[in-house]
């Protein structure tokens, strides 16, 4: 095993996740003994970035030090001698494990803002989590995009508003990592992308399970042929219905048609996401033949529950002990986001054209189950 293999080798965290939440089961034409190691190299957890870039002033002549004072200032104006300030549109629950938490061992990271519409609300958030300005009231969400000592805004807001929220900021000039599923509509999403190439800043689908080096594991292994051609693809995704009472309240916003719920925007963009990367068809135009929806009760003719199928998977091991100490799909979504802002280039990215693609299939299966189409909204503030 050679040094590049010891860096990775997935955990069974992850393997877990992908048992508990979206099992992906690719049939491929020869059955699978012993799946390797990836050749490719995942960020790790153990890496650090200096988070002020070195700078030595020895005896330099005038000429260099102009250039150099010129690049400092130059650096300074684009924000790269300092961590990327995040602002936070609602105290979402998400929000923890999406950004605040990952924030937390991400030296180039900080989230400065929450805004919510909630005072008191805000502030227990604020409190909680260590966030140091937050904005309440009915101009929160206004003030927060307008606030220049923010660079990116995280977007956690209930689907219908994901679309106007992040157009919002991007006016402002802020980077934006929004939640999935990216918006109601590929259209949506196509304008969103537009904008975000027109003012040259970065929009990331936090569609997380695919930044985890275990999931790029699963990709390299189908792409790579080993294994023989794909045959079939099966995915899903889960939630029991025992967990589903205490994960989630009666009026929960993926129950509620106004704000662009259903199961199928939920849940469904993981599956479909997940099919397209093990696939490596990222951006290839899905077909839906037919797609059945089990209505739920709260609003059966528009908003639908989840079915679901199992697949158990391999487990594996990081191969240095790390078992549960590696980063968390969100951990590894920030430092691929933080480092498109910083002109890197991130070890996993997910292309617009998939974004679009995923939320075109969406649409489709919507279309199909005969549910009315998700739309977005706009908040009356
Ligand atoms: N990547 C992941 O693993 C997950 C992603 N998500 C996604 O994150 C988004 C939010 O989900 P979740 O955190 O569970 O939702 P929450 O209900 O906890 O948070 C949504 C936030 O939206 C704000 N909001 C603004 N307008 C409304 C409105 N009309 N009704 C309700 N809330 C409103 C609220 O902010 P305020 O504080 O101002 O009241 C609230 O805090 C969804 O798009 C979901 O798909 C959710 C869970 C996991
Ligand atoms: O990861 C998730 O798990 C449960 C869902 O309801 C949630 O919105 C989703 O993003």
């Amino acid at each position: 095993m050679s040094d590049r293999d010891e860096q990775y080798q997935p955990s069974p965290v992850a393997l877990g996740w992908l048992k508990a939440t979206a099992d992906c089961f690719v049939s491929l034409s020869r059955p699978i003994h012993d799946v390797g190691t990836s050749t490719a190299r995942p960020p790790t957890p153990l890496h650090t970035y200096p988070l002020i870039p070195m700078r030595t002033e020895t005896a330099m002549c005038p000429r260099r030090r102009q250039q150099n004072s010129e690049s400092q200032a130059a650096d300074e104006q684009a924000g790269q001698d300092r961590p990327v300030r995040f602002g936070i549109l609602g105290a979402a629950r998400i929000g923890p494990n999406g950004l605040l938490k990952p924030a937390q061992s991400h030296p180039e990271a900080v989230v400065t803002t929450v805004a919510c519409r909630d005072a008191a609300k805000g502030a227990r958030y604020a409190k909680k989590w260590g966030i140091p300005k937050t904005y309440a009231g009915p101009k929160a969400y206004h003030d927060l995009i307008a606030d220049p000592e923010i660079d990116a805004v995280y977007n956690p807001l209930p689907n219908g508003l994901h679309y106007e929220w992040t157009l919002r900021a991007l006016e402002a000039g802020k980077h934006v990592l929004l939640e999935k599923p990216i918006t109601s509509t590929a259209e949506e999403a196509r304008q969103i992308f537009a904008l975000a190439e027109q003012k040259g800043l970065v929009v990331l689908e936090a569609m997380h399970s695919t930044f985890h080096p275990a999931t790029q594991r699963v990709r390299e292994i189908v792409l790579s042929g080993e294994l023989g051609k794909v045959k079939s693809a099966d995915v899903a995704f889960t939630l029991p219905a025992w967990l589903s009472q205490f994960a989630f309240e009666k009026n929960d916003v993926r129950f509620n048609y106004d704000l662009a719920g259903g199961c199928g925007m939920d849940m469904g963009v993981y599956p479909i996401a997940a099919i397209r990367n093990a696939t490596g068809l990222d951006n290839a135009p899905f077909e839906v033949t037919s797609a059945t929806a089990t209505p739920h009760p709260s609003d059966p003719t528009r908003i639908d529950r989840a079915m679901h199928a199992t697949r158990t998977e391999k487990v594996y091991r990081y191969a240095d002990g790390r078992d549960g100490k590696g980063w968390t799909t969100y951990r590894y979504q920030l430092e691929a986001f933080v480092s498109k802002i910083r002109g890197r280039k991130p070890w996993v990215w997910i292309d617009p054209d998939t974004s679009v693609a995923v939320m075109a299939t969406v649409e489709q299966m919507y279309a199909k189950s005969g549910l009315p189409p998700r739309r977005s909204v706009h908040l009356a503030a």
